[in-house]
């Protein structure tokens, strides 16, 4: 059964805590967050101290999501809050590989994520390291953007190269414009995670949007 992770970034930012308390007691698997910079991605949201003074209002994983250039100075401070998933882009270090290493010796799972101009191709040779692979169906940046199609083939070469490597622990995550009208084609596609911010936030009934994106009978 896929899990979902709704993004915070559609969540009133004047009651986080409330909000985050809603949608776990609505049924939400992680929590989603968003962190960008300003320099990777256009647009600012928060850092560390937020994402740490939420750590006590909720028991749901976090699945951080760094839109940020220098990935590498966030382990620590993100390390020490306890998180789930540390995610960083492809686009912005190159240094992967080395990355990934700092990220577990720091008690983290490691995802990668990819924007849409870049090809699950990148990941070859690290693809046995992964905890996750961050499929984005929108360019990063804003919340609320319409799905792009060729994500659904990208997360099943996702999948298809972790089956390849015989990585059975990580997962695929697609991340951007997943709604009531999207959903099945990533489900389809065989996606593990989805993260679902509009859909989910703006919905006047969040639990209902959980259970249907994430099929519930
Ligand atoms: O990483 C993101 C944007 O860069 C968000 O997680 C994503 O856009 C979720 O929002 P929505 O479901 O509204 O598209
Ligand atoms: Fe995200």
């Amino acid at each position: 059964m896929v899990k979902i992770a709704p993004s915070m970034l559609s969540a009133d930012f004047s009651k986080l805590a409330a909000e985050i308390k809603e949608i776990e007691e609505a049924g939400a698997d992680l929590l989603h967050i968003d962190v960008m910079d300003g320099h990777f991605v256009p647009n600012l949201t928060f850092g560390a101290p937020v994402v740490q003074a939420l750590r006590a209002h909720t028991a749901l994983p976090f699945d951080v999501h760094l839109m940020v250039t220098n990935p590498e100075d966030y382990v620590e401070s993100f390390a020490t809050i306890g998180v789930e998933y540390f995610t960083f882009h492809a686009e912005a270090t190159a240094h992967m590989h080395r990355l990934i290493q700092t990220i577990k010796e720091h008690g983290m799972k490691a995802g990668v994520s990819l924007n849409p101009s870049t090809p699950v191709a990148v990941l070859e040779d690290i693809a046995a390291d992964l905890d996750m692979i961050l499929v984005m169906s929108v360019n990063p940046g804003f919340g609320g953007q319409s799905f792009i199609p060729h994500a659904v083939r990208k997360i099943q070469k996702a999948k298809n190269l972790l089956e390849f490597v015989g990585n059975k622990d990580a997962v695929v995550e697609v991340d951007g414009g997943v709604n009531g009208k999207t959903v099945e084609a990533v489900r389809n596609a065989g996606a593990d995670i989805l993260v679902a911010g509009s859909a989910v936030f703006g919905a006047d009934d969040r639990k209902a949007m959980i259970h249907l994106l994430r099929g519930d009978k």
